[in-house]
């Protein structure tokens, strides 16, 4: 049977820096167009030239992909022509081949949001695709407030975009703006669409997520005949984002009925790249991966439950709906008062440590695992402490140093300029090989700014381990989550400190205590030993 093609289009880089916080750089646009184009998505809209420096400026110096590079806009405005319009002249400047024009299909925005008539619209519309075909490019046409604009006034939704379609658009895009419409609705509409003359293979769908819909609204649109999908990596875009290409593409390569009605420009082997460009998207944002993310979130192929990872270790499949493989993901076994002893022997030989089934240290382990979340620990996430843990039950827990005490201060007081500011010192005494040492350091960043009392206590607590010191010179804490938490009968704080190092590894540990410093205290001990003896392994 051959397979229908679907166009993948891409808006990242327009919509999706339309995200509250989202601001991309103009090299930042550069490197994400460049994992999209690898990734083998059709089209890649990379702004709207024109609107502000950065797009402009990406458009000026655009990357040369496989995928075609789009510049956005929107319809000419009335009283003008579209030759005269500065703001499509802008658009059409950039010198792409495919240029996305949107335009309003809702009579009630047309009348509140434009000030203008239905008919010069309608005008509006069909002169800027004839003028975009007039300069020889490829025209798109965003049908905004669509679904919203058919159930006010159907015909002249139908009329809008039809204009559109008369005047040489290639792709008529039906826009869910609001997001506010159900799959069943978005499903029925377009079919309605194709029906009316539109045809399938003419047809784009771009939705949002504000009911969470935004993906189910998107495969009711391709089941109802739509062949351009339109979404963002990891579901970026305005409010509460847009359909979620990252959750999209698994989707139409691996399940039925899609993987075997529709062809895509993903390659089965482009796809086991998804999971790392979902990460660099974050870490470009400065972000904390999802962790619950759907196919490529850390959590996506964790097995948490006894009884889940006792039948994974038989069988992988018996709790996976893919192999985690195939999204470039992989398969964790945390530790938690939710895990038997298979949970816990497929954790110990990740980290290493070979235990037979049956060994009475298992059950040990998970006693204590069980004991100490009670107080409050949690070791799902802080996969590093729970191996520190089960060394020491195994008596296999190397003594690297000691910490004898430690003391941090925090001031608040004016500077030189009158300013208040605030400045945090650590002092710590440690013993290595029987030597006492103490190192003193404060929280101030090198250009001045303070970073509080737990990087001065990191940083007091590295700054002289003896020979341990340069195996530590590439470890850098990347985030602190804290969380006030029940442990036992009393409130008590928790904090998960994630740390990685040159060798591009991260890890979690956790410290709990009734006070917010000797709880982090806890966590980066942990994460500083289980470094050192992670290196020392090797
Ligand atoms: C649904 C979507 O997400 S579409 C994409 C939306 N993206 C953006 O808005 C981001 C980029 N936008 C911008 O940088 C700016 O809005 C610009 C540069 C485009 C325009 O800036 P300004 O000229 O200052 O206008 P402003 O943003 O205040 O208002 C938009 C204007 O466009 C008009 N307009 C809105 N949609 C359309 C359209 N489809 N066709 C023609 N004119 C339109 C509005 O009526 C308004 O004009 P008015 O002030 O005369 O009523
Ligand atoms: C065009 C667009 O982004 C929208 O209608 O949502």
């Amino acid at each position: 049977m051959t397979r229908e093609r679907l166009t993948l289009y891409d808006t990242t880089l327009r919509d999706g820096q339309q995200t509250q916080g989202v601001q991309f750089s103009t090299d930042e646009k550069r490197q994400i167009a460049e994992a999209l184009d690898t990734l083998g998505v059709d089209y890649i809209e990379g702004g709207w030239p024109g609107a502000n420096p950065t797009d402009s400026a990406f458009f000026e110096a655009a990357p040369q992909t496989t995928a075609r590079l789009t510049a956005f806009g929107m319809t000419k405005r009335a009283g003008m022509s579209a030759e005269n319009d500065d703001v499509l002249a802008a658009v059409l400047n950039a010198g792409t081949q495919s240029v996305c024009i949107v335009g309003k299909t809702h009579d009630f925005h047309v009348k509140t949001a434009l000030g203008i008539t239905l008919e010069e619209n309608i005008d509006n519309i069909a002169k800027s695709i004839a003028h975009l075909v007039a300069q020889g490019r490829e025209a798109l046409f965003d049908a905004e407030h669509f679904f919203d604009g058919y159930k006010a006034n159907r015909d002249y939704a139908l009329e809008a975009i039809r204009a559109a379609y008369d005047a040489g658009a290639r792709w008529i895009v039906l826009c869910d703006t609001n997001g506010g419409t159900l799959p069943a609705e978005i499903s029925r509409i377009t079919r309605d669409v194709i029906a009316a003359g539109v045809p399938s293979d003419r047809l784009g769908i771009h939705t949002h997520d504000d009911t969470e819909n935004a993906v189910a609204c998107t495969l009711a649109a391709i089941d109802a005949g739509a062949r351009q999908i339109q979404g963002t990596l990891n579901g970026l875009g305005e409010r509460c984002g847009n359909a979620n290409l990252t959750t999209l593409i698994p989707i139409l390569l691996l399940k039925e009925p899609y993987a075997s009605q529709f062809e895509i420009g993903v390659t089965r082997a482009a796809l086991k790249g998804l999971t790392r460009t979902s990460r660099m998207l974050d870490e470009i944002l400065n972000r904390v991966p999802m962790k619950q993310a759907g196919f490529v979130g850390s959590s996506a192929f964790a097995h948490k439950a006894g009884l889940h990872a006792s039948a994974i270790a038989k069988d992988p499949s018996t709790y996976e709906h893919i192999d985690p493989a195939l999204v470039g993901n992989s398969r964790i076994i945390p530790m938690s008062n939710q895990a038997g002893q298979s949970n816990l022997r497929k954790r110990l030989s990740d980290a290493g440590l070979a235990v037979a089934k049956g060994d009475p240290a298992l059950g040990q382990i998970l006693e204590v695992v069980k004991d100490r979340e009670a107080q409050g620990y949690a070791y799902d996430t802080a996969q590093a402490s729970f191996e520190l843990l089960a060394r020491e039950v195994m008596g296999q827990l190397p003594h690297l140093f000691e910490v004898e005490r430690y003391r941090v201060t925090v001031e608040r007081r004016r500077n030189s300029k009158g300013r208040m500011v605030s400045l945090s010192e650590a002092v710590v005494v440690v013993e290595v090989d029987g030597e006492k040492r103490l190192s003193v350091s404060e929280s101030l960043d090198a250009d001045g700014s303070d970073r509080g009392p737990v990087n001065a206590l990191s940083k007091a607590l590295v700054k002289d381990l003896g020979k341990y010191s340069s195996l530590l010179d590439d470890m850098r804490l990347v985030d602190f989550k804290v969380r006030i938490t029940q442990g036992g009968t009393e409130a008590t704080t928790r904090v998960i400190i994630d740390s990685e190092d040159g060798q591009g590894r991260r890890w979690s540990t956790v410290g709990v205590s009734a006070n917010i410093l000797d709880a982090s205290f806890e966590a980066l001990l942990d994460a500083i030993r289980w470094k050192l003896i992670r290196d020392r392994a090797q």
